[in-house]
């Protein structure tokens, strides 16, 4: 019963999963007795609610399980320490020391350099060095998942280097572990999936003498991964049963440098002609050879080892100058009872890697120095897949960088560092103090994987600096760093035997400050050495640039001197074309322009020319504006005679709109305003003794000039007189040309007349400055002679005059306008050609008006009619002539013509 009542008072047996807060509230617990009082005094009744059992809770012991890390499938990544007594440090390449045989044979000329450096002085030299090294060791081993890594004192000294502890490996192998171990943890898991048809790859990295040969191929003593592997391929295929059978097939190639241009594939099984074609990431022709048991797997190993490709360097007397790959292939023949499945071929490979080494170290030169750059090419861009590949581990967003294109090595084993195929990593690391700086670099290779704490209080280091940039850091440390770190160490010896002397002369030397100052001076030339090194190297590389960039500025100028060359000739060229093309034009021009006048009144002017002179009208206070506006076009057969224009000859398009304002004075009652513009075409041979006063557009393309000339017309009366006198007297001449010339000068000329204008042209406007009669009478000379005696009363379109004024009417100046339609080319341009000048005859003024009469008659009529317009307006002035006054009209004509 008591025991019924104890179990109903006992709290409720634990639940499976128990949500524990982190920062509970704290209570004061109660004393001993009185819980035992009051649990006594007061027993809980089955209703009451139990008091939850913090305190039983709390003191359950949870066994403290391993924080093993979560390992990814595809990558697992163990390290192994190299013992220290081991230490296999040659000073010099000479001094090179006998080391412990490997299992397989090795290379002869190798043997031989090991047999002669087996001198017992120096022997005894290095064990001396290695038992003073041996107390010092920059890696320590933390639990079998972590390693803390101390720089040497010197180097924390400058402070340029931290302890770090690098967690999170797969596992870690201690100095002293054995190759088994290492089987056991690394290999045994991928041969079981191996020999189940899954494939896998395990690979060995680490610098120059860590011991990545030792790991893979092992000794006699100790063999390491391949030997032991193949013995248990062999022991397992024994093991099961018949129905399974598998057969294996081992290859063997190694990838080196071919005098540093590139990389070759060399089959190690192969016979004299070894080397294989590489494309891509496919190695052709590469030798497979079955292998039925151990022995002769074992035999076919040494063999390779014997052709692959090794040397004596300052880091490793038989240093692998190849990357070594060996791949056993295991085929399926038959369904497997055991695992209930079709097996696939699997392929186990297995890679040694040359050991990256830094040349002050090893002391390379010449071809070992190339060997020594392609190694490390190779093991940076393995080393870079990898990181990427375990930052996408990491972070699977990120996105996977593919590196693996820069080298054959990386190419080949594409799918294990794309993470497709399982993979295990050992790094093998030298635990010397002055192998910090390699195994620092490898092992931030691997970090972002684990986790890397800094144990330097004074100065946290930022991890993410060291992720981010491990390889300008490296660089940085080996380049400036890597003599230092040798010379520091030689400095601490010195040092030390300097300390020791003096202890033992017991104060020879007065002042102990004096000890340090050789180091310091020391060690303040290395640092003005290297910065000499540096800035040397600087300036070089910065003269390189600056040759390339005199050299590239020389091509570029002499580009541009070639350039500017065919500018100029095009220039040429193009100035030439258009000097034909303007020719060409003028020509054409000529050859079709026929000046066309036509004459436009606008407003209400209805005034013919007969009834401005007919009708006496009291012209008083009457402004009266014609403007006359002559447009010259191709066709224009005006007689130029009275129009003082400038011809068009050899101008495209040469249309000229001439505008002639005409200022009438005090006249009829006509107010308005009068616009004639005047087209002068082929037909419109009407009397164009209008003033008119147009430019000459030669030689330029649509040189269209407006030209606006008032002419101030004379008062009726005065007009009237001059009808009567039809002789004007030289001063109006003179005053209307004044008036003509004051309107020229506002004349608007589009082009740039004057520097096209020939002498010829020039001479034509000179001519224009003559006094009015005498351009009057050479123009009727000329027309004259060109119209061979057919003088015909002017005609005026009625479509295309609606007034004209009569030229008497106005009598004032005459302006003449070339027509280049009377001949088959105007005859400035013929003037132009004959480069003549033209003939002139002064008159007096009273035979230009009888000229200019005589062209107004008919002469042909006995009794001249009076002609009018079409719009039936007169536009001259008819008077009944006697038969003599014609018959003197036609002699005179007669004469003026011979
Ligand atoms: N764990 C170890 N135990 C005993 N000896 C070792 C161990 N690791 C390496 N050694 C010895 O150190 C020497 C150099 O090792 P090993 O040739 O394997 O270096 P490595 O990393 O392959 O160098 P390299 O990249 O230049 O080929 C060898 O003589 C080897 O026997």
């Amino acid at each position: 019963m008591e025991e019924e009542k104890q179990k109903s008072i006992s709290p409720p047996p634990c639940p499976s999963t128990v949500t524990v807060r982190r920062n509970p509230p704290r209570r004061a617990r109660a004393t001993p007795y009185t819980t035992t009082a009051t649990k006594q005094q007061q027993p809980l009744s089955s209703h009451d609610v139990p008091t939850f059992p913090i305190d039983e809770i709390l003191s359950i012991q949870i066994p403290q399980s391993e924080t093993k890390p979560t390992v990814p499938e595809s990558l697992k990544i163990f390290l192994r320490i190299k013992p220290l007594k081991t230490f296999t440090k040659v000073i010099t390449t000479t001094t090179a020391k006998s080391r412990p045989r490997n299992v397989w044979p090795q290379n002869p000329s190798k043997k031989h350099i090991a047999k002669e450096n087996r001198n017992p002085e120096i022997a005894k030299k290095v064990k001396k060095k290695e038992e003073e090294t041996a107390a010092v060791a920059c890696i320590a081993l933390n639990d079998s998942y972590s390693v803390t890594l101390t720089p040497p004192q010197a180097l924390q000294e400058l402070k340029r280097s931290k302890t770090e502890v690098y967690e999170g490996f797969s596992h870690v192998f201690p100095a002293d572990c054995s190759q088994n171990d290492v089987y056991d943890k690394m290999v045994q898991p991928l041969l079981e999936d191996f020999m189940k048809g899954k494939s896998g790859m395990l690979a060995a990295l680490g610098p120059s003498g860590s011991g990545k040969t030792h790991t893979v191929f092992g000794t006699l003593k100790n063999p390491g991964i391949v030997p032991i592997t193949l013995r248990q391929i062999f022991k397992k295929r024994d093991a099961i049963s018949d129905d399974f059978v598998r057969s294996f097939n081992l290859s063997i190639f190694e990838i080196c440098s071919e005098r540093g241009k590139g990389e070759k594939a060399y089959d190690l099984l192969g016979g004299e002609s070894s080397e294989l074609s590489v494309q891509q990431s496919t190695i052709r022709g590469l030798k497979e050879v079955p292998i039925q048991s151990l022995e002769e797997a074992e035999s076919l190993i040494g063999q390779a080892m014997l052709k692959r490709a090794t040397a004596t360097t300052n880091s490793n007397s038989q240093s692998s100058r190849s990357q070594c790959i060996i791949n056993i292939r295991a085929s399926c023949n038959r369904f497997s009872n055991e695992t209930k499945m079709q097996s696939s071929d699997a392929m186990l490979t297995i890679v040694d890697l040359a050991g990256a080494e830094r040349e002050k170290r090893t002391g390379n030169q010449g071809e070992r120095l190339v060997e020594s750059n392609f190694i490390n090419n190779t093991s940076m861009v393995f080393g870079q897949c990898l990181r990427s590949l375990l930052e996408y581990q990491k972070n699977r967003k990120k996105g996977l960088q593919k590196h693996h294109q820069n080298s054959l090595l990386t190419r080949y084993l594409r799918d294990y560092l794309e993470g497709k195929k399982r993979m295990a990593l050992i790094l093998t690391v030298k635990a010397g103090e002055e192998d910090y700086l390699d195994t620092s670099y490898l092992l931030r290779q691997a970090s972002p994987y684990m986790k890397i704490k800094f144990d330097n209080t004074e100065e946290p280091c930022n991890k993410r600096q060291l992720k981010t940039f491990p390889r300008a850091e490296k660089n940085k440390k080996i380049k400036l760093s890597a003599p230092k770190n040798s010379q520091i160490e030689d400095i601490f010896h010195e040092e030390r035997n300097q300390i020791a002397q003096e202890v033992h002369l017991q104060g020879k030397k007065a002042d102990p400050t004096d000890r340090s100052s050789p180091s310091l001076e020391h060690v303040a030339q290395d640092k003005n050495k290297r910065e000499h090194i540096i800035m040397r190297n600087f300036s070089k590389v910065l003269w390189n640039v600056l040759k390339q960039y005199n050299e590239k500025l020389k091509v570029a100028e002499g580009e541009i001197c070639t350039l500017k060359d065919s500018l100029r000739r095009e220039e040429l060229k193009s100035l030439g074309l258009e000097t034909e093309l303007i020719s060409l034009k003028s020509s054409c021009l000529v050859e079709s322009c026929i000046p066309e006048v036509e004459a436009v009144v606008y407003g209400n002017e209805k005034v013919s020319a007969d009834e401005s002179s007919e009708s006496p009208v009291p012209s008083k206070n009457v402004n009266d504006d014609v403007r006359v506006r002559c447009h010259l076009s191709s066709q224009n057969d005006a007689e130029p005679r009275s129009v003082n224009s400038e011809e068009n000859a050899g101008i495209p398009s040469a249309t000229t709109h001439v505008e002639t304002e005409v200022t009438e004075s005090p006249r009829d009652q006509v107010k308005d305003a009068v616009l004639v513009p005047c087209h002068l075409s082929s037909q419109n041979d009407a009397e164009p003794r209008q003033s008119i006063s147009s430019e000459e557009n030669v030689g330029i393309p649509s040189a269209t000039t407006n030209v606006e000339t008032e002419v101030t017309e004379f008062p009726r009366d005065q007009v009237i007189q001059n009808q009567d006198d039809p002789t004007p007297s030289p001063e109006q001449v003179e005053v209307s040309q004044d008036c003509i010339n004051s309107r020229m000068s506002n004349v608007q000329t589009k082009s740039a007349i004057s520097r096209r204008c020939p002498d010829s042209e020039k001479q034509e406007r000179n001519r224009r400055l003559l006094p009015a009669p005498s351009r009057s009478l050479t123009e009727e000379m000329n027309d004259l002679d060109i119209k061979d005696k057919q003088i015909e009363k002017p005609q005026v379109e009625k479509g295309k005059t609606r007034v004209q004024k009569k030229a008497e009417s106005t009598k004032v100046q005459e302006i003449e306008v070339p027509n280049p339609a009377r001949e088959s080319e105007p005859t400035s341009t013929k003037k132009q050609r004959n480069g003549q000048k033209p003939r002139r005859r002064l008159q007096p003024a009273a035979s230009v008006l009888l000229t200019r009469e005589i062209n107004t008659l008919d002469i042909e009529d006995d009794i001249a009619e009076p002609k009018g317009n079409r719009g039936g307006k007169k536009t001259t002035v008819t008077q009944p002539r006697s038969q003599g006054s014609v018959t003197l009209l036609r002699h005179l004509t007669d004469n003026l013509h011979l």
